[in-house]
């Protein structure tokens, strides 16, 4: 009954409860005259939310955030609002026939909305909006290991399918010697003008829209590919590979900031993100292993793995 646990989540999250309670107990009455929603349905919603640890009933039909609950507030410090709502929007319905997926190894959204992920995201400007948004808000927690490596001796860094520009801003905001490309699909990239703007970054970032599966941009020293590679199966993946590969200089390096799936079968959420993958894009989540073959079968060789606590990052350099 999971997904009862889930869809609970998605609607407080609409509703924007965390926001709502900010600090304080409140009465379910009050909060769902505020929602204009039917206020038995909110708490028996917020009951089983309760029970998650995400809220705490007080006397009398009151309720307050509970530590783990504070993650669905919009301005809280890792804030995960975009993401749950990424998760609720077009990828929750394409769950219902995730069977589809087992049974021929292919996206099952493509048999829900008609067309592959990105295509599809491509025709809705709010959903891709949305999108790009959630990822932006992933990314001051997956960047760590990326800020802590030395910068000193790179001179120009691009960003693969870096989105609205989120990451790149933030990295150059903190090393003032480097330069950026960002580069993603034509319609993203014009997202990335304000942020990049805004971070006081733009004149030191060509933006560059384009096709990674054609080519990349070249004259970077470091190639940053931030969950891009998950997002498709090995041919594809060997494709961006390759095209970074005749874009690198020969002291170029790629850093690729994925997931590694443990080799053993303990619980670990890049397990759940691996079958997200397969079911939303025909994409997966890779082994230590995995990702050696991977680089090898496209020229590149796996240098260094340093994990941390979402994401790892992994140096690879030309073979
Ligand atoms: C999962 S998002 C990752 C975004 C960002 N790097 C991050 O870490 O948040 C994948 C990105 O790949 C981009 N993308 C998909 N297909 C592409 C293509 N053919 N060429 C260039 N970028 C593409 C998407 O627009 C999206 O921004």
């Amino acid at each position: 009954m999971g997904y009862i646990v889930s869809q609970s989540i998605f609607t407080v999250n609409e509703l924007r409860i965390a926001d709502r309670l900010d600090g304080r107990p409140r009465h379910v009455a009050d909060l769902a005259h505020e929602c204009s929603v039917d206020a038995d349905a909110l708490h028996r919603t917020l009951r089983v939310l309760a029970a998650e640890d995400l809220f705490q009933e007080g006397p009398a039909g009151t309720f307050r955030l509970a530590p783990l609950g504070e993650l669905l507030r919009t301005d809280a410090p890792g804030s995960l609002h975009e993401f749950a709502n990424l998760m609720a929007g077009e990828s929750y319905r394409v769950w219902a026939d995730s069977a589809y997926s087992v049974r021929t190894g292919k996206p099952a959204f493509d048999l829900v909305h008609g067309r592959p992920h990105f295509d599809w995201l491509a025709e809705h400007a709010d959903a891709a909006r949305d999108f790009n948004r959630a990822q932006a808000s992933l990314v001051a927690q997956r960047l760590l290991p990326l800020l802590e490596r030395d910068w000193n001796d790179v001179k120009t860094v691009v960003d693969i399918g870096g989105g609205n520009g989120t990451l790149l801003a933030t990295l150059l905001g903190q090393e003032p010697h480097l330069e950026g490309v960002l580069f993603d699909l034509p319609h993203v990239v014009t997202e990335a003008e304000t942020s990049l703007t805004e971070s006081g970054v733009r004149n030191r970032t060509r933006i560059v829209g384009g096709d990674f599966f054609v080519e990349v941009p070249d004259g970077g020293d470091v190639y940053v590919l931030a969950q891009i590679l998950h997002d498709w199966n090995e041919e594809k993946a060997l494709g961006i590979l390759r095209s970074c590969r005749k874009a690198l200089p020969a002291h170029g390096r790629i850093l690729i900031l994925e997931q590694v799936i443990p080799e053993d079968n303990e619980p670990h959420p890049a397990k759940l993100l691996d079958l997200h993958m397969l079911v939303l894009l025909g994409g997966r989540e890779r082994t230590e292993t995995d990702w050696r073959s991977l680089l090898t079968d496209s020229g590149f060789r796996l240098d260094s793995v340093e994990h941390s606590g979402r994401s790892s990052l992994m140096t690879a350099v030309l073979d």
